[in-house]
């Protein structure tokens, strides 16, 4: 039963037809495919998400812990609307392939965030950011799985960000909100729901803008979002975004038959004056969502890698730093585009041409990963990590590889250890599912070890 408040608040917008839609149905299953990964066999698929080209709807919802390729980060299970992101990005960035630097603000668990990465002109930089530690920590697996190097994941509020400076040529707000488009989801939010929590959201969302605004660069791009219906939180902050802070409301292109509903006047009318994307259960194939984007004022041209082209110097070459393992650069397939670099005794590797931004966000946020952990120092060894074999930068060669079929991956999902088969070479070893990076052991012969993180193994009943 949604509150009475709320369905009268919907009947003044002139959404009270989708009521019914919002209140019941079930939600659909969808999934996105990492287009820099290896093809996925996804069951199920039944049709492709309008405006996303990497988006499938699915006829029931398997399970997805149980598929190795969910876990290779081959996919991303995320509801259709908010794949939007991943459309309004290419078709606010254009043609233009010049590589950019971009914040994600309130990123976790990074559904926006690895919709975005995919629409990106190639060399560009994120910064993952997540307020609540344990959702950051789910925001990191994620990051890891989906193997983009050139990302930053941070722990942090946005005031933090505000103090950079004017930094980010795009910065995505897909800020915390009433939850109001997740209600047939989500039962707590039609239980948390009342016209309070709307005003204490709408104060905070306005907070964070803010906050996200002194961060933007002149020209930059904000693309504010919420998944809730209330203008309070949706219209009325985008106009005092356009009215307070000088914004221009930047429009995206769309089809009529997605049928996503523009902004909403007071009245329940169309507000033309103001580009706002609109995506209501019933209206639109997903759950509830808000979108909109707006310019800060300044040259546009200005939409190019933050970071000064000079060298930088920091490698782990730093005084007092531990030596680099030789093994640890011929990990990667393209060595000379990163710095590598041991702390403590971990050996990571960031492209070189955005360090001078991972030492300006490690000023001011805690840095809870970034790039690609190359492995950790053990004795005499260097250990490969996770984030290695979940990465794009891996070399292809880098190990000798042994291919596992299902029952196999998942009792390595589980963490057994399996037998090699025989003559495969002693020590680290690459499995793989389908083709593709699984995960490490280390081989000694008669028995392995595994390396699959303990924290991302699947529980046993
Ligand atoms: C709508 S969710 C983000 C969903 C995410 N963008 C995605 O697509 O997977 C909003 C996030 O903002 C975080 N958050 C809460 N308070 C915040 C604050 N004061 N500043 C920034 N983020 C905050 C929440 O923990 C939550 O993870």
């Amino acid at each position: 039963m949604l509150p009475e408040r709320f369905i009268e608040m919907l009947r003044g917008l002139r959404l009270g037809d989708a009521a019914d839609a919002i209140a019941g149905g079930e939600p659909e299953v969808s999934v996105r495919v990492n287009p820099r990964k290896a093809p996925v066999s996804v069951e199920n698929a039944c049709g492709q998400v309008p405006w996303c080209r990497e988006g499938w709807y699915l006829s029931e919802r398997p399970s997805f812990t149980l598929d190795p390729q969910w876990h290779q980060g081959r996919y991303y299970v995320q509801e259709g609307a908010s794949m939007f992101h991943s459309h309004v990005v290419r078709s606010v960035i254009g043609s233009d392939p010049c590589p950019i630097t971009v914040l994600d603000a309130c990123a976790a668990p990074g559904g926006k965030t690895t919709a975005v990465l995919d629409a990106l002109p190639e060399g560009s930089v994120v910064v993952a950011n997540e307020y609540v530690p344990s959702r950051a920590a789910v925001l990191r697996e994620n990051i890891i799985k989906w193997g983009y190097p050139a990302v930053i994941v941070t722990r942090g509020d946005t005031g933090q960000f505000a103090r950079m400076g004017e930094v980010f040529d795009l910065i995505i707000g897909d800020v915390p909100c009433s939850g109001e488009g997740m209600m047939r989801k989500d039962s707590e939010a039609v239980e948390q729901w009342s016209p309070g929590l709307v005003r204490e959201c709408a104060a905070r969302q306005w907070e964070i803008v803010t906050n996200l605004w002194d961060a933007l660069r002149p020209g930059g791009l904000l693309v504010y979002s919420t998944c809730t219906f209330n203008r309070e939180e949706n219209e009325l902050t985008v106009r005092r975004i356009l009215d307070e802070l000088g914004g221009e409301s930047v429009p995206v292109p769309v089809v009529s038959e997605w049928g996503i509903t523009p902004a909403i006047l007071e009245d329940g009318t169309e507000d033309s004056g103001m580009h706002c994307y609109r995506f209501i259960p019933g209206r639109t194939r997903g759950e509830g969502l808000f979108v909109s984007v707006i310019r800060k004022s300044g040259e546009p041209s200005c939409m190019r890698a933050v970071v000064p082209e000079r060298r930088s110097k920091v490698k782990g070459k730093a005084k007092g730093a531990p030596a680099v393992p030789a093994e640890a650069s011929g990990w990667l397939s393209d060595p000379g585009a990163y710095a590598v670099y041991s702390e403590g005794e971990r050996v990571s590797a960031f492209p070189s041409v955005h360090m001078p931004l991972l030492q300006l966000v490690r000023r001011h946020v805690d840095v809870i990963h970034e790039g690609v952990c190359l492995g950790t120092v053990k004795g005499r060894d260097l250990v490969p990590s996770q984030s290695l074999v979940m990465s794009h930068a891996m070399r292809r060669d880098a190990f000798p590889r042994v291919e596992v079929d299902r029952a196999a991956a998942l009792g390595y999902l589980r963490g057994d250890s399996p037998v090699m088969p025989s003559g495969t070479p002693r020590g680290f070893v690459l499995l793989t599912y389908q083709g593709a990076p699984l995960g490490m052991v280390k081989n000694l012969g008669s028995r392995s070890n595994t390396l699959y993180p303990q924290p991302w193994r699947i529980r046993r009943m």
